[in-house]
């Protein structure tokens, strides 16, 4: 059974308008302190607020709704767009659960839309927003200092993890499966209210090769693209393999190693592969190069693919929207594991947790069917209960020969994009 929760305030059809304007503001400098949402890297992309419509959606057909939902809900929308972009027009901003069977995936229709691509930035409003009123709302005021922030183990503390990886690798070692991806959460309560604002700006300018991602209070910067649709035109990028920063030489030295490493290389492809074999029957087209490159954030050192294809034109594959690309991809072996369902199994078994919309698809979608998803990684997601704590995610890709201390540096390392954030 789906369940299915949809509200959408405006009982006529409401106008949507999308104006170019010859200059905005930084995105994520207009973002109110409730109800964040975003999609940033390198100053480009989307930001929004307000909530003209929303959907939480769950069950096995929680996806398959979901793309009814804002097929049906764009269509009744009076639109004049004459930019006609990627991301202009009615946008959707999406989180959608690891597990979009039992978790709630949320689909929000922001009122107000403000986007940026190749230098034109734009306006979007649902309703009878003035535009030159949206780019001139007064800067907020600086938020208050957080004090202290104190941190708690969450469904496991670290020996337990630890555990926890050495059972998955008897797992692998008796041949059940290749690979799983295990998590875990690490629990912060400041002293003062915790700002969406601020940590997105932290965010983005310590991680600038990472999209900057809010929704419905679920933030973090995640260099994982799970696929872009642009037209027939899909593109995505595969992580898998991780390697610490060092310092001067030891940096260079831990690049080299993680280039080198089989068994990184080894995780990182079945990353690839699942990701290559759920797409091929959608592309008339698809490419993955052999080797993978590296990637290098503040914090981590990832291996990297970039796959690119081009959906088929006709047919039930071709006519896929980008909703149930994201179904059929997720997850990839880069979150959950290799078989996909034993790993899915082992991974429930294991970590004692409620990923909830961790390691899921965020990102936003338009009415042309274009949009981005990534993965949401390097995130926390926001207490509702008390706006001064959030919950912090890390997962590492287990696999023959993961060594259970490593693995939990890895964690820490990965932890450490969102503490830099809290701690300024
Ligand atoms: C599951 C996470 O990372 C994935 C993405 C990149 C590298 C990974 C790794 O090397 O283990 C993970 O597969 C996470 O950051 O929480």
């Amino acid at each position: 059974m789906t369940a299915a929760a949809v509200t959408s305030p405006d009982a006529a059809a409401p106008v949507v308008t999308t104006t170019p304007v010859p200059a905005a503001p930084p995105l994520l400098d207009l973002l109110p302190a409730a109800g964040a949402l975003s999609w940033v890297r390198r100053g480009e992309g989307l930001v929004g607020w307000g909530e003209a419509a929303r959907l939480e959606v769950s069950g096995p057909g929680a996806l398959a709704e979901a793309a009814a939902w804002w097929d049906g809900y764009s269509g009744g929308l009076a639109v004049d767009d004459r930019l006609a972009v990627p991301g202009s027009g009615p946008v959707v901003f999406a989180s959608i659960a690891f597990d979009p069977v039992a978790g709630t995936s949320v689909f929000v229709v922001p009122r107000v839309v403000v986007g940026r691509r190749d230098g034109v930035a734009w306006v979007t409003t649902v309703g009878d927003a003035d535009p030159a009123e949206v780019l001139a709302a007064p800067p907020a005021p600086p938020p208050a200092p957080l004090g202290r922030l104190r941190y708690a183990d969450g469904a496991l503390d670290p020996a337990s993890w630890c555990s926890a990886v050495e059972a998955a690798v008897q797992r692998i070692d008796a041949g059940d499966l290749a690979k799983v991806v295990l998590a875990r959460d690490l629990l912060v309560t400041a002293d003062a209210p915790l700002d969406p604002r601020r940590l997105l700006a932290r965010l983005a300018a310590r991680f600038p090769d990472c999209w900057t991602f809010a929704v419905d209070g679920l933030l973090g910067a995640t260099p994982e693209l799970l696929l872009r649709r642009t037209g027939r035109e899909l593109s995505a990028r595969v992580l898998a393999g991780t390697a610490p920063r060092g310092a001067g030489a030891d940096d260079d030295r831990l690049a080299a190693a993680l280039l080198a490493s089989a068994k990184d290389r080894a995780e990182h492809a079945l990353a690839v592969d699942s990701l290559v074999a759920a797409l091929e029957p959608y592309c008339a087209r698809l490419t993955a190069p052999q080797e993978p490159e590296l990637l290098t954030l503040a914090n981590v050192r990832h291996l990297a693919t970039a796959v690119t294809g081009t959906q088929w034109r006709g047919g039930p594959h071709g006519r896929a929207g980008l909703l149930e690309l994201v179904g059929a991809v997720h997850p990839t072996a880069a979150v959950c594991g290799t078989p996909t369902a034993a790993a899915a199994t082992v991974l429930d078994e294991l970590e004692s947790l409620d990923r909830g919309r961790y390691a899921g698809p965020v990102g936003w979608l338009d009415a042309r069917g274009d949009g981005e998803f990534g993965l949401a990684l390097r995130c926390a997601q926001l207490s509702e209960e008390d706006p001064a704590s959030a919950r912090l995610f890390a997962g590492c890709g287990i696999v023959a020969g993961s060594d259970p201390a490593t693995e939990l540096a890895e964690t820490q390392a990965k932890f450490a994009a969102f503490q830099a954030a809290l701690e300024g």
